[in-house]
């Protein structure tokens, strides 16, 4: 599994932290930066690199973090094929794959321990997709976002 990471000042020392924990467990990550956090950034640059990797199928899932993990999200979801969640807990971790088949995670340094953004990372690549009837609404996403794309 190949994890790009980004993040804009806010969620920089998150986006360090879940580099290290998941290159611990030997999961590859490549990080869209930024490289510190000694200036002021834009997130909606860092969201949309992840996004465009996730959809050029470069690596496998994106995880993204901002202060809230909002606007960087949003950025993100503006990119066509990309469904990313903006998660505080593990239960929302685990069903932003498994029902919705979330190719993105967003999270917020400003709102997270580091110890819960740990688990709902870990939580997040460990739950598969279950298909089945949710297929069906993930499938009426993307037609959302083909009528919307013209
Ligand atoms: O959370 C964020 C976006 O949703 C940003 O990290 C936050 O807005 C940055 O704020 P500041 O420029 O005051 O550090």
């Amino acid at each position: 599994m190949k994890i790009g990471l980004g993040s804009d000042h806010g969620g920089y020392n998150l986006k360090e932290e879940i580099k290290k924990h998941l290159e611990a467990k030997g999961i590859e990550c490549v990080d869209f930066g930024p490289k510190n956090d000694l200036e002021s950034v834009d997130y909606p640059i860092y969201g949309e690199t992840v996004a465009n990797s996730v959809v050029n199928k470069e690596i496998d899932y994106g995880i993204i973090c901002c202060g809230t993990g909002i606007g960087i999200s949003l950025a993100a979801n503006k990119v066509k094929g990309i469904r990313c969640a903006v998660v505080s807990d593990v239960f929302s971790a685990k069903m932003s794959k498994a029902h919705n088949d979330a190719n993105m995670l967003s999270l917020g340094e400003r709102v997270l321990g580091r110890g819960l953004a740990l688990e709902i990372v870990d939580a997040w690549i460990n739950t598969e997709f279950e298909g089945g009837r949710h297929s069906k609404r993930v499938d009426m996403i993307k037609e959302i976002e083909k009528k919307h794309s013209k």
